[in-house]
Order: C-alpha cells, then sequence, then structure tokens
C-alpha cells in the first residue's frame, strides 16, 4: 500500500493513540545513579564540571540515597575518593576504605537499595592509571590481584553487584572466581565490556580526581574506530561469566549498543557518561537547547537503541520527569 491509502501522520494526530504506538518507553526503573563519596563530614563539594553533582561524605551521601529512593531511582554507582592513594590501588581493597564504609552506612539506613559498585584503580593510584605499571605501562596480569581483590572487599561490605571498568583481560573470570571461593557465588558481575578510550570522561576524572598523569588509557581502553572488536570484547566478558555487558560511553556509541544486544541478546547497561551530560547542562545553561527535553531525547535514544540499563548522572531529573507523567 502507498500513498494516499498509506498516510503514516495517522497515527499522529490524536494525542491517547500517540501514546499507545509508542514503542519505546523509559522508565524511572532503567536508572542508575552515579555518586562520588569522599572523606570527612558534612562534605558536599560541588563538581564545577557537573552541575549538580557532588563529592559527598558518607553522611551526606546517604541522604542522597533516600532522596533518590524517594524519587524511585533505587539503583546507584559508587566510585571512591580516597584519603590517600598508594602506587597499587591497595587502598581500594581495604574493609574500611571509603566505598567500603559508604556501603556498610547506606545498607544499615535504606533497605530497598540497589548498590553497584564500580571497580578499579584509577581513583586509588598516585599515578591515576587503573592498574600496576610496569615499564610504563599498565600491567594486565598483576592488576587482576587487585581487581579481584576490590570485588571481594566491596561485596563484604555488601555491595549487590560488581562492575569492573578497568578493561584488562581476562579480569571477569579472575573476579567471578574470587567473588565465588569468598562465599559470593550470588554477586552478579556488570562488566564495563566495551569500553572505549573516550574524551567524554574529561568532567568524571575531575570529579573522581582520577586523571592519569603520564598517557592515556589507549593501551587498555578500545579504540573508538572500532565495532567489531566490541563484539570480541563483550563475548570475552561473557565467557568468563559477566552476568550484565555494559557499552561505554552511550551517545556516541549507540550503534555499538544495538549491536551487543541483538549479537548476545544479553541484560546490557550503557553508561551516559560525564561529558555527554556536561554537555547537555552547558547547552541548557545557556539556553541553547531545551534541558530537560534533550535529557530525555538522549536516555530514550539509548533504550531505544537496545539498553536495559542506563547510567546516568541525569538520574534524578529524569525520574521527576517520568513520575510526572
Ligand atoms: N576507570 C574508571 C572509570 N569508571 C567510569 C569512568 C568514566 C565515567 C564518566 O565519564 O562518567 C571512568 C573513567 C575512566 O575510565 O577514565
Amino acid at each position: 500500500m502507498a500513498f494516499p491509502e498509506t498516510r503514516l501522520r495517522r497515527l499522529r494526530y490524536n494525542k491517547v493513540l500517540r501514546n499507545m504506538v509508542t514503542e519505546t518507553h523509559l522508565r524511572v526503573e532503567d536508572l542508575v545513579y552515579p555518586l562520588f563519596v569522599c572523606p570527612g563530614k558534612g562534605v558536599k563539594n560541588p563538581i564545577s564540571s557537573m552541575p549538580g553533582n557532588y563529592q559527598m561524605s558518607v553522611d551526606m551521601l546517604v541522604e542522597e540515597c533516600k532522596l533518590a529512593v524517594s524519587k524511585g531511582v533505587k539503583s546507584i554507582l559508587l566510585f571512591g575518593i580516597p584519603e590517600h592513594k598508594d602506587e597499587h590501588g591497595h587502598v581500594a581493597c581495604q574493609a574500611d576504605g571509603i566505598v567500603q564504609q559508604a556501603i556498610r552506612a547506606i545498607k544499615a539506613e535504606i533497605d530497598d537499595i540497589l548498590i553497584v559498585a564500580d571497580v578499579c584503580n584509577c581513583e586509588y593510584t598516585t599515578h591515576g592509571h587503573c592498574g600496576t605499571i610496569i615499564d610504563g605501562d599498565v600491567d594486565n596480569d598483576s592488576t587482576l590481584q587487585t581487581l579481584a581483590d576490590q570485588s571481594v572487599s566491596l561485596a563484604q561490605a555488601g555491595a549487590d553487584v560488581i562492575a569492573p571498568s578497568d578493561m584488562m583481560d581476562g579480569r571477569i573470570g579472575r573476579i567471578r572466581k574470587a567473588l565465588d571461593d569468598n562465599g559470593f557465588e550470588k554477586t552478579p558481575i556488570m562488566s564495563y565490556a566495551a569500553k572505549y578510550a573516550s574524551g567524554f570522561y574529561g568532567p568524571f576524572r575531575e570529579a573522581a580526581e582520577s586523571a592519569p598523569q603520564f598517557g592515556d588509557r589507549s593501551t587498555y581502553q578500545m579504540n573508538p574506530a572500532n565495532s567489531d572488536e566490541a563484539m570480541r570484547e563483550v563475548a570475552e566478558d561473557i565467557n568468563e561469566g559477566a552476568d550484565i555487558v555494559m557499552v561505554k560511553p552511550a551517545l556516541s556509541y549507540l550503534d555499538i549498543i544495538y549491536r551487543v544486544k541483538n549479537e548476545f541478546e544479553m541484560p546490557t547497561a550503557a553508561y551516559n557518561v560525564s561529558g555527554e551530560f556536561s554537555m547537555v547542562k552547558a547547552a541548557g545553561s545557556k539556553d541553547w537547547i531545551d534541558e530537560n527535553r534533550v535529557m530525555m531525547e538522549v536516555l530514550l535514544s539509548i533504550k531505544r537503541a537496545g539498553a536495559d540499563i542506563i547510567i546516568t548522572y541525569h538520574a534524578l531529573d529524569a525520574a521527576d520527569i517520568l513520575n510526572s507523567y
């Protein structure tokens, strides 16, 4: 059938009907809210490049989590800014580490929350790289040990999901085994499976104080030009026991999200990263775009591409809008 029998606009005139034929639905339940925890009490330091986001001490973080849960955002992703850093990131593996403290405090006060703990060394190493440095580069195999130790420590503190973001080869298998050996066989792993070496992480590195002190991350994070390689990364992580696979960043990588969802049929997460967030905020603050409208369009596009889970700094603002429908 062609025009004039077919008129695609017929389904667009009536708002009720338009809603009925909506194909993609964004839900508050899809959103994960990333948060940064730092030492101290009563601390809420604004992150200048990420308006509305803060480095928070544990007490303030607990309040922020209560606010999130009250809006229906029941899942958070935690990053730590430790008091002291060290050469190998051992500080991230301690029972009284900053994220471990935060997890315990949140769990003591809030029942209905899912805590996803990011596992990586870059926030905890003096050099800002994601692992142990040997001969001027991140050494893959020795880094696996700290990642496994950090994962077990976070699980012991009460983390519900372990999310390794380091991009070392073999880390999912190693972490899975370490979790199982320590009685955490029920703890899922959300792997940052296809994580690209991206300029969009800029604001995060201010937030987490994790910028590399020399070089960049291109010997471990992926080349933005590659798509088949992302499939190999995802396949490797699934093979090693990943329960959820993530693509990161999201917006410039919608094709990757689409391919991952279609080729693997796995629960798929996408990380709407700091730079993507900050661009919307910056243009919105200048009234160059309608910030809320663009935010919802961005999130919807990530869902439409195939993401089941969206990690986003927009989570609370988006929840307010979704709750108002
Ligand atoms: N490896 C740690 C990590 N986990 C999440 C992000 C970035 C998140 C964001 O930009 O919002 C990074 C930074 C990086 O790889 O440099």
